[in-house]
């Protein structure tokens, strides 16, 4: 059966011919198809005074017309690609691709900003790429004054932009995505009036002639461009639109000089070079030849407001390398941590903030697990960094899946590693392994060489060359500035604050370095009550944490004795026996994961080969101690070895009654035992 329409245009055209041969006969073919027609014929003519046939004669003629019209441009629409394919060559370009973003960048500073074009699309959101750099390179910002708004960005919009470059006529076609295409399509409107781009869009980049070599030295010119523009700026890659899991934000952030970045200049040297060998093509060769994985790893560890982020930053900038960064406790699951990992380029510094916030919740499911199967009391030991840190726990990654990502089977080879963390001696050891980290490296509190060194920048010329004061202040005589430079150090205790306090004394003083010198002495004072407050306050919330613990203890292990004296059966006894030793089994494990850990942190040459350099001090580092899992670790042990006794006893006790009926151990002898143990731990 053919279809309606075809039918109903098959009647359109019998009723044309009708009128055109003015003869009966077709109107008969038409009765013969449509039965009754000449009754609706009849009933046109006497009521409406129309002829039915005429009517159908002009529709019929006006779908021709319409469908001649359609066809015409389907043949002219032909044409024009076939013309196009066969004077033009192209290369398209995916939206995700950071070329694209070149090409934009280009066109935006050598077509764009000379009026060449008259159908832009603006944006005045967030700068979600840095096609647009171009325009923050050459403007300074004032944020004093009225730049309260982001400043307008303008791109080249869908469609076409014309261009000549080097004597060739270009064409860019910035491609629709499907939305804007369908509406742009039903409402047969120009594509760049039936929407905005978002800047994911595919281009095409057609140049007039046979040949894509053109094509090629203009994407090369655009590659240029950018890493021109680039050079006074690291760029920054994150992650922020948590449902496409790409890098789709990108910062441009002022180089920050290495020397800017205070700690002992022969650490920050031997990381320099390590960093120059690493990166040196011979190096890879010999990776390669060797069967080695070509990746490096390094460890920032120490307190807040140290220089980690810093020092990454600087390193970033003095290798020309994009830094793509990543807040651990901010990723969402192992998955999109994988997924990153594989869009990065081969080279590359990716810096793992936190990385402390991904082993804790493995730390603390796994002693969720065993809180469930019976009262273990593992989770004390997670309380007692819980509280001081509110970002520990809150990472969703698993330390496996950063594990594999690191050097797993699909990690990308070229890059670097960067991790910093704050509790460093709290890492699993398999993170902290050669392979993974290579080098640990301490950056502690302030000497009062780096202070120096620091008022100097402070105060000092600027690097531009133009020798004005870095500062508001009038710039004094450099043999001045270095006495009161030495002054200034001088009244800072050695290795006490951080990098971050006393830089933040002197943005406060930065219109007067004579002042900044005077006043120093006060505030150090001040600055040392606080951190003596601190401590104090620390400490008494210490002992309050430990005295719960061992009040919780001794509840414990007056609820073993008890059940120890108190069983029903043999299996029962047997169960809790079981229990104790399955105790004693954690502790001794958990003391020797410490104990190992402390070992690769503090870079034991015997274990590990990690090299554990210190940022700030001459001689090799230490982390923080941890005093209180010290303290934990020992108070459990005091406690284990009394349930242990008990157990022993008890133990023992069942051991003579095996064989015979089940009976419970001397009251007197396990009772008096628990109650020693228990008055023990009180002490
Ligand atoms: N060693 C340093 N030399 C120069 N400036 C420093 C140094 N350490 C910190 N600063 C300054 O202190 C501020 C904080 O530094 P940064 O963010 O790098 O510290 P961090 O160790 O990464 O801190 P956190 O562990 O809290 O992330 C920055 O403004 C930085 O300029």
């Amino acid at each position: 059966m053919a279809p309606p329409s075809n039918t109903m245009n098959s009647l359109l055209a019998l009723a044309g011919t009708t009128v055109l041969n003015g003869g009966s006969s077709t109107i008969s073919d038409l009765e013969e198809r449509i039965p009754g027609f000449s009754i609706l014929q009849d009933f046109f003519k006497k009521w409406l005074r129309l002829d039915l046939t005429t009517l159908l004669t002009a529709a019929a003629l006006m779908g021709a017309a319409s469908s001649g019209a359609q066809s015409l441009q389907d043949t002219g629409t032909k044409i024009y690609w076939w013309i196009v394919r066969f004077l033009t060559a192209s290369i398209s370009i995916a939206g995700h691709d950071r070329l694209n973003r070149e090409v934009l960048n280009w066109l935006g500073a050598h077509v764009l900003s000379k009026g060449r074009a008259r159908i832009l699309t603006a944006n005045s959101e967030t700068i979600q790429n840095d096609a647009w750099s171009y325009r923050r390179v050459s403007q300074e910002r004032n944020d004093f004054h009225h730049e309260k708004r982001m400043p307008v960005q303008y791109l080249p919009t869908f469609g076409t932009t014309w261009f000549i470059h080097q004597r060739n006529l270009f064409m860019v076609r910035r491609i629709l995505t499907s939305s804007t295409a369908y509406h742009s399509s039903w409402t047969r409107t120009p594509d760049e009036y039936a929407g905005a781009p978002e800047g994911d869009e595919p281009l095409v980049v057609m140049c007039l002639g046979r040949s894509v070599e053109p094509i090629k030295r203009f994407l090369d010119t655009c590659r240029e461009f950018a890493d021109k523009q680039r050079e006074a700026y690291i760029t920054v890659r994150i992650s922020k639109r948590s449902y496409d899991e790409t890098w789709d934000t990108t910062i441009l952030r002022p180089l920050r000089p290495l020397e800017t970045v205070h700690f002992d200049e022969k650490t920050k040297a031997a990381l320099v070079a390590d960093i120059e060998n690493y990166l040196d093509i011979n190096t890879r060769k010999f990776y390669n030849r060797r069967g080695i994985p070509y990746r490096r790893g390094f460890l920032l560890y120490g307190p807040p407001g140290t220089g980690k982020t810093s020092l990454s930053l600087a390193l970033a900038g003095r290798f020309g390398l994009e830094l793509y960064l990543l807040h651990m406790p901010s990723v969402r699951d192992d998955s999109v941590l994988e997924k990153l990992f594989t869009a990065l380029p081969p080279r590359c510094l990716v810096l793992l903030e936190d990385i402390d916030a991904v082993g804790v919740k493995r730390r603390a499911r796994r002693s969720r697990s065993s809180d469930s199967s019976s009262s273990s009391s593992d989770s004390d030991n997670d309380d007692s960094h819980s509280s001081s840190d509110p970002d520990r726990g809150r990472s969703n990654c698993t330390l496996s899946g950063l594990l594999n990502v690191i050097d797993g089977v699909a990690s990308q080879e070229g890059r670097i590693v960067l991790m910093t963390s704050n509790y460093a001696e709290k890492l699993d050891k398999a993170l902290v392994r050669p392979g993974r980290v290579d080098k640990m490296l301490y950056l502690g509190h302030i000497s009062q060489r780096s202070c120096e060194l620091m008022f100097l920048r402070m105060f000092g010329p600027d690097t531009d060359g133009l020798g004005m004061p870095a500062s508001r202040s009038v710039l004094l005589p450099k043999a001045e500035l270095e006495r009161l430079a030495l002054e200034f150090s001088r009244a800072i205790p050695n290795e006490v604050l951080t990098p971050a306090q006393v830089q933040g004394y002197l943005l406060n003083h930065r219109d007067s370095p004579v002042e900044a010198a005077e006043k120093i002495g006060e505030w150090v004072k001040e600055e040392l009550a606080i951190l003596e407050a601190a401590k104090e306050k620390e400490r008494k919330a210490a002992e309050a944490k430990k005295k719960k613990r061992r009040e919780k203890r001794a509840r414990k292990a007056r609820e073993m004795a008890e059940a120890l004296n108190d069983y029903d059966s043999e299996e029962e006894l047997e169960r809790l026996r079981e229990e104790v030793e399955r105790k004693k089994a954690e502790r001794r494990k958990r003391k020797e994961e410490k104990e190992e850990g402390k070992e690769a942190v503090n870079g034991d040459g015997e274990s590990e080969s990690t090299e554990a350099v210190n940022g700030s001090k001459e001689t090799e580092s230490k982390p923080t101690p941890d005093s209180e899992a010290a303290e934990t670790t020992g108070a459990e042990k005091q406690t284990d070895e009394k349930v242990n006794g008990e157990t022993a006893k008890t133990t023992n006790g069942l051991k003579h009654s095996e064989g015979s009926s089940p009976e419970k151990a001397p009251e007197g002898e396990v009772s008096s035992a628990a109650e020693a143990s228990v008055e023990k731990t009180e002490e």
